[in-house]
């Protein structure tokens, strides 16, 4: 080959390729914008990412100022939206949560308004407060106390979040089927509905990120995630008679079996890992009620920082990440872009809570202090800075009873016992008594 003839001009060439990949290579390093590769498009990227999906989304947008197109593997769009009237869940959602069936996740429009006032008249209901204090409580005495008591005696470490997701299965199950399934006592029996939700949970995820074919696919195998989804669907229609109200007691029970557990973990993750909050949430209760004694619901409005660290939990880990949208009309984003009528657009409630725009330069610390105002109170965020319970219209509606079942979950453990974080998978922890560890 002629340019071989000229070994100066064939180096010169060689060394600037050379340069150019290993610029290209390091430019590419500094971006988390996933590569657009020619049949597979964005895929490679989203599945090498698929353990941090919602880290990896919410450097994506970050990097591309908080609305990003992604192509090749669905079509799609992640960023924010507004006009509600256009923005119904849509029947991609539908599919990819038919488990729910027909209850008030799934439902657009008429049904769902219908479901939306159905579940306000029994939530607004005047006696429901009493009746969930009392019950919340009964399942603090006889669930929640002697068995984290079992383990403190026994020195051994077990998983709090399994504890609380049994706390909020039987709650639930409790308020909706009116029987209480006692998961949580000091046997810990299996209770085949109660483990399904973990399995069903995970698929429902999967099937966001996996391309349609792909998990229809395993869904048809009955292999993978999938299998473990067509289980769960049998463990649920085995605990719940399959009637007309199964989808309706189904949508309830998973609105408020894992949000409420996930964000109780997740705060006690936080607090095992920030000891100084640990500190004031306990010196606040302290100088509140003098001496450690349980609180009701009335009297946890003055737990100001306790407040604080439980918002805080939810702005960092939101239990639930994501928001479905397919507007009905072509639209413009704020951001500008255009969308097609149709296009699944999803809103990620977790990189809202960590954004430096939104939030500031500290948005990725753990800090109760910055729900606190001037003059000492909680400071009101707007849901669509703070959407861990969402924004607009489809609101959700078990905030409040949320928020009893965070404050009564800290009641018990933070005046007694000492968390230390031991090991990953779940949250394993061991408790020892506070006074025990303290006279150490
Ligand atoms: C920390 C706890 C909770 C969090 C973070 C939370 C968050 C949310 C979010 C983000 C939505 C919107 C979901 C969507 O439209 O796709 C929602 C809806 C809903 N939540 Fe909650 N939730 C919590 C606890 C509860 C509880 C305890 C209940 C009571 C049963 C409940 C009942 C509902 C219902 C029925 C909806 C559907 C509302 C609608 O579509 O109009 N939630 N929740």
């Amino acid at each position: 080959m002629a340019i071989f003839e000229y070994p100066d001009l064939f180096l010169f060439i060689l060394t600037i390729i050379i340069l150019l990949f290993v610029w290209r290579t390091k430019i590419r390093k500094k971006t988390s914008l996933p590569t657009n590769w020619p049949l597979v498009g964005m895929l490679p990227a989203i599945l090498l990412n698929c353990h941090r999906i919602h880290a990896y989304f919410t450097e994506i947008l970050i990097e591309s100022g908080g609305t990003f197109i992604p192509r090749g593997f669905q079509h799609g769009y992640v960023g924010y939206f507004r006009n509600f009237s256009n923005y119904p869940k849509g029947p991609e959602f539908k599919k990819m949560f038919e488990i729910l069936g027909d209850g008030i996740f799934n439902a657009d429009f008429e049904l769902w308004e219908l479901h939306r006032r159905t579940t306000l008249s029994f939530l607004n209901h005047t006696k429901f407060y009493d009746l969930l204090e009392r019950s919340i409580w009964e399942k603090v005495e006889t669930g929640l106390l002697p068995v984290l008591d079992d383990f403190s005696e026994q020195g051994i470490d077990f998983d709090l979040q399994d504890i609380f997701q049994r706390f909020t299965f039987d709650s639930i199950c409790n308020l909706v089927l009116d029987y209480d399934p006692c998961s949580l006592c000091v046997d810990m029996p299996l209770i085949p509905c109660e483990k399904a939700f973990n399995d069903a949970i995970e698929a429902l995820l999967y099937r966001h990120v996996l391309p349609e074919s792909i998990w229809k696919l395993q869904k048809w195998l009955r292999i993978g995630k999938e299998g473990k989804l067509i289980e769960a669907w049998k463990a649920f229609d085995e605990f719940i008679y399959p009637d007309f109200l199964r989808d309706t007691t189904l949508s309830l029970m998973f609105a408020g079996r894992d949000t409420t557990s996930t964000c109780l973990t997740w705060l006690f993750w936080l607090i095992a890992t920030n000891p100084s909050t640990e500190m004031k949430i306990l010196e606040e209760i302290e100088a509140e009620f003098k001496k450690w004694r349980s609180f009701n619901v009335e009297e946890s409005r003055r737990l100001i920082y306790l407040h604080g660290a439980l918002c805080e939990s939810l702005r960092l880990f939101p239990p639930v990440a994501l928001e479905h949208k397919a507007p009905i009309e072509p639209d413009n984003l704020p951001s500008g872009e255009y969308i097609k009528s149709n296009a699944k657009v999803i809103v990620s409630f977790y990189s809202t809570g960590r954004m430096e725009s939104v939030w500031g330069n500290d948005c990725s610390e753990f800090k109760p202090e910055r729900w606190i105002s001037d003059s000492g109170l909680i400071k009101h965020e707007p849901s669509y800075k703070f959407p861990a319970f969402n924004a607009g219209p489809r609101t959700c509606v078990g905030k409040e009873m949320a928020f009893i079942q965070l404050v009564e979950g800290n009641d018990v453990i933070s005046p007694r016992d000492s968390i230390i974080l031991q090991a990953k998978h779940g949250l394993k922890v061991t408790l020892s008594k506070r006074n025990a560890k303290l006279t150490n």
